[in-house]
């Protein structure tokens, strides 16, 4: 499929990331306790029952007065009343305040009726059978009304919105144990190469380690999937299907990396052809060779590029959108902010290049980390987002405007 890249045989960035997107459907609602549903999308609308907050009550800890009792009270002159009870927070009878005495009171706790004010505790003598009041205070001063924040009836959260801690906070706050959220996608991340060692062991020499599953299933988990790691799988067809099939039941999406271009032994491609995954290159540097399908009818399949960067960034172009619209999340991609380039820059012709970047957001610019060879992972890691440069363009001075993806 070739459609504006300039480059024949190569399929678009658009095109590859619409057939990724189209393999995953969204993943079924379930209920889950508060505590499970960190990173997951809200599946409805949330509807508070009662008002935040639920009763009036005093914002410092001080002492519930009539406000007009107070009046002409100073350091000089103060106004000195009668304490008759005691109001720590989470009291629940709490008396109301007659007139001409005053009630000490804790922050948070319910207001009593007949109150219409408190006075801090530092402008009073702190006096615990009467007390001594230094200055006024205004009607309703440090009170926190009844349904300031929310209203009962209120929308607090809608579909879609991914749950981070202050929206637990606000759903545990207005008396909500369970939610309605999109289950994770479940992935299968699957590394070959007989190349490839643990981490910890000793590197003999053509060997090195394995470093791209940790890295996806990461980026899966982070994104808020759920990742399944299987590392080390064999070069060799018939054990890669065989290390597969114990771990296919269940598995919405696999993911492999390694294993597609044009060399002799491309285990992934060559387990995978016939089976339902189609392979192609798309006109991107890097994360040229990719692949995409239904493993014999069943989970879909991304196969991403070996090369580290190249896997990476091709989960980020691909993978990452459409994990997070399946598991219903609102917030799919990644935020694009426009950037001023602080150095000049090449691309390839006919390919949508993505290089590393550091984007400082005070001043608006990016600088760039490492070269564009696909190997060099350091500068990956030491970017916070990713320079996206079209297909046409091939030099560009210090000084333009790029689109930069924010990683972070
Ligand atoms: N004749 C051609 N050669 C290559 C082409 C091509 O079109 N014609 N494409 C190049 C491009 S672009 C890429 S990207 C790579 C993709 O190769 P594979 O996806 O088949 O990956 P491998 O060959 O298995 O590995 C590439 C590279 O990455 C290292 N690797 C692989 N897996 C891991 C891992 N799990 N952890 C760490 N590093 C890994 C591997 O050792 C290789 O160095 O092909 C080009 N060649
Ligand atoms: O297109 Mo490959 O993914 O650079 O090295």
């Amino acid at each position: 499929m070739s459609h504006g890249t300039g480059t024949p045989d190569l399929t678009t960035v658009a095109d590859h990331r619409a057939r990724v997107a189209a393999l995953l459907t969204t993943t079924p609602v379930a209920r889950l306790p508060l505590e499970d549903c960190l990173g997951l999308a809200l599946a409805e609308d949330l509807t508070a029952s009662i008002p935040l907050p639920p009763f009036d009550n005093s914002a410092m800890d001080g002492y519930a007065v009539r406000s007009a009792d107070l009046a002409g009270a100073s350091p000089e002159q103060p106004v000195e009343l009668p304490v008759a009870e005691d109001i720590p927070a989470g009291r629940v009878d709490v008396p109301p305040l007659r007139p001409g005495t005053a009630h000490r009171i804790m922050t948070g706790a319910q207001m009593p009726p007949g109150a219409d004010a408190v006075i801090p505790v530092e402008r009073t003598d702190r006096g615990t059978k009467r007390v001594r009041l230094f200055a006024t205070v205004q009607p309703g001063q440090h009170v926190r009304q009844s349904g300031e924040d929310v209203t009962a009836g209120d929308t607090v959260l809608t579909a879609g919105t991914t749950l981070g801690p202050a929206q637990l906070g606000v759903a545990a706050a207005i008396g909500v144990a369970h939610l309605r959220v999109h289950r994770p996608v479940r992935v299968l991340v699957l590394s070959t190469g007989s190349e490839l060692i643990a981490p910890g062991t000793e590197l003999r020499s053509g060997q090195i380690y394995e470093s791209n599953g940790l890295m996806l299933a990461s980026a899966v988990r982070e994104a808020g999937g759920e990742a399944t790691l299987l590392r080390f799988v064999p070069d060799d067809v018939d054990a890669f299907h065989a290390a597969l099939a114990p771990h296919l039941d269940g598995t919405d999406l696999l993911i492999t990396s390694g294993g597609v271009s044009a060399g002799a032994y491309e285990v992934v491609k060559d387990a995978l052809t016939g089976t339902g995954v189609e392979f192609t290159k798309v006109a991107m540097q890097p994360g040229m060779p990719q692949g995409a399908g239904r493993y014999r009818g069943g989970a879909a399949v991304v196969t991403l590029p070996g090369n580290p960067v190249s896997a990476m960034v091709s989960f980020e172009v691909f993978v990452r959108p459409a994990l997070r619209a399946a598991a219903g999340h609102r917030a799919v991609g990644r935020p694009v902010r426009r950037a001023e380039l602080a150095e000049p820059l090449t691309a390839p012709p006919g390919k949508r290049q993505y290089r590393r970047g550091r984007f400082d957001p005070a001043a608006g610019t990016v600088t760039l980390q490492g070269a564009p060879g696909s190997h060099l992972l350091a500068g990956l890691a030491k970017a916070n987002c990713l320079l996206e440069i079209a297909e046409d363009v091939t030099e560009l001075p210090a000084g333009s405007t790029v689109d930069v993806m924010l990683l972070d």
